[in-house]
């Protein structure tokens, strides 16, 4: 029907099809969920599920104390080089951490306590202040497990569960399976019964309900755990076992200057985002989850 029928009134003329009310509208395209968020997604409804709380992950920028001092991990680690750690030159320094929790982590650090001798080094504050890109969520779950050690002293002891999924920032070299930032997910359950048995049936529960029911734990070592796990699963599209996280008990000499009681056990687990989400999505090359398509 044109301008030119309706004006001239030959529409009247013409003949008509009836209005097929079935017909589907055109398809507009509103765009998708990126795969790496619809993982996200997924991993957080199954976290949720196993009644774990989400803790606030919004900060990229973070402390060398969180994310390093805190988690009882040297001022000397290699990892702490710029070439593992991206450091920030503008605020270069953060601001002073609570000179309690401060002056318990670097008598830890020089001396010890809980029975450990500490690294026996001069701990420097500028060092601690440094401002980073996070390497990991566990800064934030040692920041989360200061907060509750305060709770404590105002309300008492309650047990906990949290977990955090978002990113974390490596200076890696960047290939097929390895970028700069990369996504976390982080369980931690603070429990007086916590216990190695029940971190690897937790462990278990989670990977089965993501598709993975062969599971195998290596011991390791992590600078703020003991004993640590390194976690292997069976992948059955991949028919292969791979390694599919890390895991292991936090140390007292991580929990005590934060204020977490003798008795309270901390356990906690990690896995990637980008290696499951490659699987589940057969993407080969991990850069093409982030940007531009590059031609492999
Ligand atoms: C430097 O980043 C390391 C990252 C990432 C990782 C490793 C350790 C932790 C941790 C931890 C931790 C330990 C103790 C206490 C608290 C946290 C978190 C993420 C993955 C951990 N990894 C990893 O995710 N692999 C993985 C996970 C799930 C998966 O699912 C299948 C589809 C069903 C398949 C693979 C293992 C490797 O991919 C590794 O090469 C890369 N890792």
């Amino acid at each position: 029907l044109t301008t030119e029928q309706l004006l001239s009134g030959e529409w009247k003329e013409c003949e008509y099809k009836s209005i097929n009310l079935n017909a589907e509208g055109e398809k507009i395209s509103m765009g998708n969920l990126h795969p790496l968020l619809k993982v996200r997604k997924q991993f957080s409804q199954i976290l949720i599920g196993l009644g774990f709380e989400e803790m606030p992950t919004n900060q990229f920028v973070e402390s060398s104390f969180w994310n390093f001092d805190a988690l009882f991990q040297p001022q000397k680690h290699p990892a702490r080089d710029a070439h593992d750690t991206f450091f920030c030159s503008d605020p270069e320094l953060s601001e002073e951490v609570d000179i309690t929790v401060r002056d318990k982590v670097k008598a830890m650090h020089q001396t010890g306590g809980v029975g450990s001798i500490g690294y026996q080094y001069e701990w420097s504050h500028e060092e601690a202040r440094k401002n980073i890109l996070r390497t990991h969520t566990t800064a934030v779950s040692s920041k989360m497990l200061h907060r509750i050690a305060q709770q404590y002293k105002e309300k008492g002891y309650f047990p906990k569960k949290y977990f955090s999924i978002d990113k974390v920032f490596r200076n890696e070299t960047l290939d097929a399976t390895h970028l700069a930032e990369f996504h976390q997910i982080e369980g931690v359950v603070i429990d007086k019964n916590a216990s190695l048995g029940q971190l690897m049936g937790i462990i278990r529960e989670f990977f089965r309900q993501i598709g993975i029911n062969k599971l195998w734990f290596k011991p390791t070592y992590n600078p703020y755990t003991e004993p640590s796990m390194e976690i292997y699963g069976y992948h059955p599209v991949l028919k292969k076992k791979v390694e599919i996280g890390n895991s292991g008990v936090f140390r007292p000499e991580m929990l005590a200057p934060l204020g977490i009681p003798e008795d309270v056990n901390v356990i906690a687990w990690g896995l990637g985002l980008e290696r499951p989400t490659m699987i589940y999505y057969d993407i080969r090359d991990i850069r093409t989850m982030v940007g531009p398509e590059v031609k492999v």
